[in-house]
């Protein structure tokens, strides 16, 4: 165990089923880090969450919680939860449910500042039941805000959120961060790893198959993409070496390969009207799939 860890699995292995949902992974997370735990459906990333919260028992290593065991009440009452499937009695209004959840808490924050955070003020009075997906998950985050946690446990915030809404969770997690609050964050949404994560955990087949920066994911793809203008056709620059494959999307052509010079001297030798030239590393979904893809 690692006393700095403010969650931590150690050599954690779980069957669920018939699936060998984790293989002996470890991970630990640090006091005001955010941890991004990415990867394909049905990875393991909801698993490793439920250990974590004591919901689930490993078969084999530890889960530790501020470096007790996680169903210990002194470090349950330092998280705040966020969880796929709520469960939340439907019959109260938001604000019923936010008072009932401030009632747990020895010194829970205000039900304005919770509002505020979660941006749900003028929810306060509605039948929970009522409200809409996106709204629902912004209750959920008002209720894990309550008792000022120190760690927060995030299982796919955004889900249904709209633009404005998701940009306003983000910015309420950059808040908690910045005082000094640590997150664990599961999503499908690239953008919103790359937008919060400090670090990003790779799920795959049940093992970690990458820990490290969205920067670090990324110079593991060593493709590089071309785009530009040009009146080459695909065709002509799939014959040329070097280049692995070719899309055209209308007057602009898209071309991967691992050596980006030789195939660029090619392209403006062929095409003297070529145009709109830029060089990438590719995106990040595909160093993903293709981490992903490698593991499995
Ligand atoms: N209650 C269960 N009984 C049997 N198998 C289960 C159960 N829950 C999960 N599994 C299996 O364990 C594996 C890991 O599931 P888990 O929910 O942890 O994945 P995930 O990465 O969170 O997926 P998603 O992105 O779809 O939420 C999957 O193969 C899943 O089918």
């Amino acid at each position: 165990m690692n006393a700095a860890s403010v969650a931590q699995l150690v050599a954690v292995s779980k069957r669920r089923g018939k699936v060998q949902a984790l293989d002996g992974v470890d991970m630990a997370l640090q006091r005001g880090e955010v941890y991004a735990l990415l990867g394909p459906n049905g990875a393991g990333k909801t698993t490793a969450i439920s250990l974590l919260l004591g919901l689930l028992q490993p078969d084999a290593g530890e889960a530790f919680l501020f470096g007790q065991p996680p169903q210990s009440l002194a470090a349950r009452r330092r998280i705040g939860v966020m969880l796929q499937s709520a469960g939340l009695p439907d019959a109260l209004s938001v604000a019923e449910l936010i008072a009932q959840v401030r009632s747990y808490y020895p010194q829970p924050r205000s039900l304005a500042d919770v509002s505020m955070l979660a941006g749900i003020e003028s929810l306060l009075p509605s039948r929970y039941a009522r409200l809409s997906g996106g709204q629902q998950r912004r209750v959920q985050f008002a209720l894990a805000l309550c008792g000022r946690p120190e760690l927060l446990f995030l299982d796919e915030p955004t889900v249904g959120m709209d633009t404005a809404s998701r940009e306003q969770f983000w910015k309420t997690i950059r808040e908690l961060v910045g005082e000094g609050c640590a997150v664990v964050l599961t999503t499908h949404y690239l953008e919103e790893a790359e937008a919060l994560a400090d670090r990003v955990g790779v799920l795959a087949n049940g093992r970690l198959a990458f820990e490290g920066s969205i920067e670090a994911i990324r110079a593991r793809v060593s493709q590089r993409q071309i785009r530009c203008i040009s009146s080459l056709t695909a065709q002509q620059v799939q014959n040329f070496p070097q280049v692995n494959s070719v899309s055209r999307d209308g007057e602009w052509l898209s071309v991967l390969t691992p050596q980006p010079e030789p195939v660029l001297r090619q392209l403006l030798a062929a095409d003297s009207g070529l145009r709109e030239l830029e060089v990438r590393r590719a995106g990040l979904a595909e160093a993903l799939n293709s981490i992903t893809g490698v593991a499995a």
